[in-house]
């Protein structure tokens, strides 16, 4: 693709603009801001790329490259939930590619018979997700090592049955051959992307395929998972790329996927491992010049496991690291809501949007159902004192909600980057009120009582040892010496869960409750008012909504308790009216007095 006039979307090492910078073509705005000029990073998540690309050119981007230096991340595209999304589809490829095929070749649903022209554009292997292979592996990458090296993939054989997820990696082609076909204009552009998309496609067939002869016990590596749901990320760039330039914006398609052996990374994703890697990210950036970088927010396969120790949503994470490398103004993450509200607006119709937010606030919502931003994403900026906005993509004058510490709670001086923050977000805070309420459901919650045959030190830690040892977060819990209540995430697979309550029972006598949720009311000026966990509890009791389990102290900013699952939206929208509602303008006030 390099030297043509559309984008360098190849993720061969030899189209990286590093070694073979492509020329910007006369029909493209020539993006000319001042080297000097602050960074701007722009995320947009996995609807907005699937239901707005070209609004996002025409928009939003182009309405912020000209006072500043732009660079966009992108996740994989999602049709019209995240549910349906690509990256859902990868996954489901992914355990398809578990699926034995049958020798003798009979057919079934799903399945089909190999033509040599379906497999016929074998993709070169240089471009398959680069893993280097000098890179230190754990043994259970061992596996994966031995079919993404640089030898050719293995692909079926004319005649050969068709492996199950090959439909689903024809639905994944047709999407974004769909979506090219929609969104751009310029034929030449359309093409050159259409031959990505079909690229990229025939490499997973080759992956998964594989994968299928590599797979040990029923499992597919997690290294080799991660590779899988990269391609999400990439595609969705090379489209957006395209998009953009389509639209007359100069942009170039940049590829993280072999960012983390560059880094000779050690081996953990801890502090040392993210500024590593924020600093490969912005110089790989700056390479770009004058470009609108369009970076994958996925970012390799990492030590351990993206999805399991980032797990979904990284590309919120990416962008932090890339706002951190590139020293930005400002992280904006784009959605389709006009920023973080006081409750669910799906659920509470009075819902309000929250102008200025706290980080630990933030990430308290995101822990507890309010999934507007990845957790991890607030600590990195943060700490770099680059504050985060987010907003909407059907509503880009709208102001959104920012992510910053209070000025005043941190008796700091304001920092550089906090001009971004205008008068109307300091002045929208609102005190002397919690700050949102949110609700977490599908949570099963976990009673054991001792059965006294240890002292109480003894009955937690075997409880927290069986926990670890499968694997389970627990969100809250509740402890007396001889009694232990856990509310859990309902992740667990029925037979796993069947072996945890058979190691917790070695304990005592162990109840399972199903069905629930955990309801939490956040805000950081709760700390210092008297008397709001009372109203939340009376609230409740009033609206015949039963309490199984309380939780409030562990962290200073919540008050979170365990309720049946159907009385959810109910209680959500009990509380928000009697904790967060703003009274209007005749009640609550004194005066003016008529004499
Ligand atoms: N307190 C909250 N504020 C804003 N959105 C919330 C809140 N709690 C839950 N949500 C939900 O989070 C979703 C986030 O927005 P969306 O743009 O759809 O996500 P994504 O970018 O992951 O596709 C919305 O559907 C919204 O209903
Ligand atoms: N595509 C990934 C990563 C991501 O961050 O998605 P989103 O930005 O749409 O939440 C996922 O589905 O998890």
């Amino acid at each position: 693709m390099s030297g043509s006039s559309t984008p360098s979307t190849s993720s061969s090492p030899s189209s990286s603009p590093a070694s073979s910078p492509p020329t910007t073509p006369p029909n493209l705005h020539q993006n000319t801001i001042d080297p000097s000029a602050p960074w701007l990073i722009q995320k947009f998540g996995g609807t907005s790329v699937g239901k707005f690309a070209v609004k996002i050119a025409e928009d939003v981007v182009s309405n912020y490259i000209d006072s500043n230096k732009v660079a966009i991340v992108c996740s994989a595209r999602s049709g019209s939930t995240k549910a349906l999304g690509t990256t859902n589809l990868l996954l489901r490829a992914a355990s398809e590619a578990l699926v034995r095929r049958k020798p003798g070749g009979v057919s079934t649903p799903g399945t089909g018979t190999v033509t040599p022209m379906l497999f016929g554009r074998m993709k070169d292997t240089s471009q398959s997700p680069p893993i280097s292979p000098t890179r230190s592996r754990s043994s259970s990458d061992h596996q994966h090592q031995t079919f993404n090296c640089l030898a050719p993939l293995a692909v079926p054989q004319a005649g050969q049955e068709l492996p199950v997820y090959n439909v689903t990696v024809d639905l994944i082609r047709q999407e974004h051959l769909n979506a090219a076909g929609e969104s751009i204009r310029d034929p030449d552009i359309r093409k050159e992307l259409e031959a990505e998309i079909e690229s990229d496609c025939d490499w997973l067939r080759s992956f998964l395929f594989a994968s299928q002869d590599a797979k040990v016990i029923d499992e597919i590596s997690l290294r080799s998972r991660d590779s899988i749901i990269g391609l999400g990320e990439r595609l969705a760039c090379k489209f957006m790329t395209a998009v953009l330039r389509d639209q007359g914006i100069d942009a170039e398609y940049v590829s993280l996927e072999n960012i983390v052996p560059e880094m000779d990374e050690d081996g953990s994703l801890d502090q040392a491992f993210y500024d590593r890697l924020a600093i490969a990210v912005g110089e790989r950036i700056e390479l770009c010049g004058q470009r609108v970088p369009v970076v994958t927010g996925f970012f390799g396969p990492v030590p351990g496991s993206l999805l399991r120790q980032v797990g979904r949503g990284y590309t919120d994470l990416l962008s932090a690291l890339l706002a951190v490398g590139v020293k930005a103004s400002e992280l904006q993450i784009w959605k389709e809501v006009d920023g973080i509200f006081t409750a669910d607006p799906r659920k509470v119709a009075t819902a309000r949007v929250i102008p200025l937010i706290s980080p630990d606030e933030a990430a308290e919502l995101t822990y507890y159902g309010s999934e507007v931003v990845h957790p991890f994403t607030m600590e990195q900026v943060i700490r770099k004192k680059i504050p985060i906005r987010i907003k909407n993509v059907e509503n880009p004058a709208g102001l959104g909600t920012v992510i910053y510490p209070d000025p005043e709670e941190e008796g700091k001086e304001v920092p550089v980057a906090r001009q971004s923050v205008t008068e109307h977000d300091v002045l929208g805070k609102e005190s002397k009120r919690a700050t949102a309420v949110t609700i977490k459901e599908r949570i099963i919650v976990l009673n054991v009582n001792s059965n006294r045959k240890s002292v109480s030190h003894g009955f937690l830690a075997g409880i927290f040892t069986t926990l670890d040892r499968f694997g389970v977060v627990v969100d809250l819990i509740s402890t007396s010496e001889v009694h232990v209540s856990m509310a859990i995430e309902d992740g667990l697979i029925p037979k796993i869960m069947d072996r945890l309550v058979r190691e917790l029972r070695k304990s005592g006598t162990v109840s399972v409750h199903q069905d629930m949720a955990i309801l939490s009311l956040v805000g950081k000026r709760m700390r210092n008012m008297v008397g709001i966990a009372g109203n939340m509890f009376t609230t409740l009791a009033k609206g015949n909504v039963n309490i199984e389990m309380i939780s409030q102290g562990a962290s200073e900013i919540n008050i979170s308790c365990v309720i049946e699952g159907r009385d959810a939206v109910k209680a959500l929208n009990l509380i928000h009216q009697s904790c967060l509602q703003i009274p209007p303008p005749s009640q609550g006030r004194i005066g003016p007095w008529l004499f």
